[in-house]
């Protein structure tokens, strides 16, 4: 192994305890918690842990978590009814209806209904669009957070070329804005990209989210460049029954090549969260009607 791991976890650890100093002066100033609501349909196993690990690192930053357990057979009506209960409601300043929902719900719709300045997760197309345009609006969660790991390890990421693989509306697209708005060279590859080993192997940074386990392999990498794997498959582990985590990067053979990696589970997976409470904060700022600087935290 000669790659330098990039510690997710710690980092998250850290961005948590700024948030938490400015959740406590918010606290103090304003005569309320910063608040986040947590809205979860039917009963997924995967999102109740991270509806769970959600509300619990909220409460522990200081901040007030509200949880809404709906059954799996809500229907959009009523979903749409409790968002814009939410939307009025002044001791909410987040909101985050867990993804995906039931299928004979239009998640669309429902992000839509999510008022812009409450939208944390910065799924709303206002907030899409504020992000295209380069005005300050929420950005989602996961993106931001590879773009303060790699910030962090590389310092100005201008002229360096990036190679985004996936090209969701939750991390690639994102993933490519943010890099393109720090000046990088920035390449958008998906499922039908031609030779896609090539085009990842001219990559100074390398952002993989596409849900494929360890798809790509360390002759696919410039030696040095840095990988963030944003996958997290769970596949069948060697002992019989069992499971484990694994990202869309071959953890092992890449580390012999790249310059600094994520692991996963401990990389972009914790980042997630901890922006989360980020954004949470930020956004009670702004309902306060005192905005923080946009470099506070
Ligand atoms: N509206 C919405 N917003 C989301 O941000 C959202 C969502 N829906 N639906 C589900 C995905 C998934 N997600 C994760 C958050 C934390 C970890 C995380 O902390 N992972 C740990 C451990 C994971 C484990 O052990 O299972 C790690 O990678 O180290 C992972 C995944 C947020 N999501």
């Amino acid at each position: 192994m000669s790659a330098a791991l990039i510690d997710g976890k710690a980092f998250a650890a850290g961005l948590r305890d700024r948030v938490g100093t400015l959740a406590a002066r918010f606290e103090a100033q304003v005569g309320r918690k910063a608040g986040l609501a947590v809205v979860l349909v039917g009963e997924d196993p995967a999102s109740q842990v991270y509806v769970r690990s959600k509300g619990k690192q909220t409460v522990e930053a200081g901040m007030a978590s509200f949880e809404y357990k709906l059954p799996a057979d809500t229907s959009e009506a009523d979903l749409l009814a409790r968002v814009e209960a939410l939307n009025a409601d002044p001791v909410i300043d987040g909101i985050l209806v867990q993804l995906p929902l039931p299928d004979h719900i239009d998640e669309q719709k429902v992000i839509a209904t999510i008022a812009p300045d409450k939208d944390v997760d910065g799924f709303h197309v206002v907030n899409a669009g504020r992000l295209a345009v380069g005005q300050p609006g929420f950005v989602p969660c996961t993106p931001l957070g590879c773009l303060m790991l790699l910030k962090d390890r590389l310092g100005t990421l201008a002229g360096r070329e990036a190679v985004v693989i996936g090209r969701s509306n939750i991390v690639g697209k994102p993933m490519a804005q943010l890099l393109l708005a720090e000046s990088c060279t920035v390449t958008v590859a998906h499922s039908r990209t031609a030779d896609l080993p090539a085009v990842v192997r001219r990559a100074d940074i390398v952002v993989a989210a596409v849900g494929r386990p360890e798809m790509v392999k360390a002759d696919w990498l410039k030696p040095g460049a840095t990988v963030i794997d944003v996958g997290i498959n769970r596949v069948a582990a060697a002992e019989p029954g069992k499971t484990r985590l694994v990202g869309d990067v071959d953890f092992t053979g890449a580390s012999t090549v790249a310059g600094a990696i994520t692991p996963v589970p401990g990389g972009v997976g914790p980042m997630t969260i901890a922006v989360l409470l980020r954004n949470t904060l930020v956004a009670a700022w702004r309902n306060a009607g005192q905005p923080l600087a946009p470099d506070a935290i």
